[in-house]
């Protein structure tokens, strides 16, 4: 069965979330959100080994992790962007990891990541040639207009919204966000980058709790969910 590493970009400062310490490390319930997600990919059959991307400051105590439930972790320097903290990754992986092997990036700040996700995004996506889980827009969608006001009702039509993880091969994914970022173009996530390369990453569908902790209440929920032992 192939293995493969995942980038698990964690350089961020939390400036949304507004806490003192960066999102990442809060506690969800008995552990730090970090530990939470880096756990729930380590324990994934399909997972080799972690490639954790950190501030330059960081001074936490994921600084002294070398391991997690027996997968390697390696850790790099993130930078002032995402693209630069997983480009980054990417390039301090192992070189046993070639250029066409598939490298799955996931959020740190998305513990409730399910199995049954991973697996599926990777046996869909690999034959693919990359992809990415999402989630499609089941609700109405409004366009505000400068006065707080609905400017226009949207289609949600073929709309989704980009999940993580995201799934590509090294040497595609390194040339496509060092291009972006060499463009100065801001990119908010892995496909965005390959899509400008010309590659249309598989949508492949996961679930909607595999919410991304951005505010508090975002906090509250992933807290919950996590509880509830229905992650699976
Ligand atoms: N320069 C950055 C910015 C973000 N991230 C990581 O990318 C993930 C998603 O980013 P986001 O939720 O926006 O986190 P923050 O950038 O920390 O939040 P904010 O935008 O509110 O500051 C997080 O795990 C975050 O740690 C990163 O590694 N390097
Ligand atoms: C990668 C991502 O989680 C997909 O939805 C999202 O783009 C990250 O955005 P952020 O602003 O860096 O949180």
């Amino acid at each position: 069965m192939s293995t493969y590493w995942c980038v698990v970009p964690a350089a961020g400062r939390g400036s949304r979330f507004g806490s003192k310490v960066p999102k990442q490390y809060l506690r969800l319930g008995d552990k730090p959100m970090l530990l939470h997600t880096l756990e729930r990919l380590a324990a994934h059959p399909y997972v080799a080994g972690l490639m954790l991307v950190v501030a330059a400051d960081d001074t936490s105590w994921a600084q002294g992790l070398f391991e997690v439930l027996g997968k390697p972790l390696l850790r790099a320097t993130g930078g002032a962007e995402r693209a630069d903290s997983v480009l980054a990754g990417l390039r301090a992986l192992p070189a046993s990891v070639e250029a066409e092997d598939f490298v799955l990036v996931h959020d740190a700040a998305r513990p409730c990541l399910r199995s049954a996700d991973v697996s599926r995004l990777i046996e869909q996506a690999a034959p693919a040639g990359g992809g990415l889980l999402a989630a499609p827009l089941r609700d109405t969608l409004k366009l505000a207009g400068a006065d707080g006001r609905v400017a226009a009702t949207e289609s949600r039509e073929a709309r989704w919204r980009a999940l993580t993880p995201q799934l590509f091969r090294r040497g595609e994914l390194e040339t496509a966000l060092a291009a972006a970022v060499a463009d100065g173009v801001s990119v908010s996530d892995e496909a965005m980058a390959m899509e400008r390369s010309g590659f249309a990453p598989l949508l492949v569908e996961g679930a909607e709790d595999n919410i991304k902790v951005t505010t508090a209440a975002d906090l509250a929920l992933a807290e919950y969910l996590l509880s509830k032992g229905v992650l699976v």
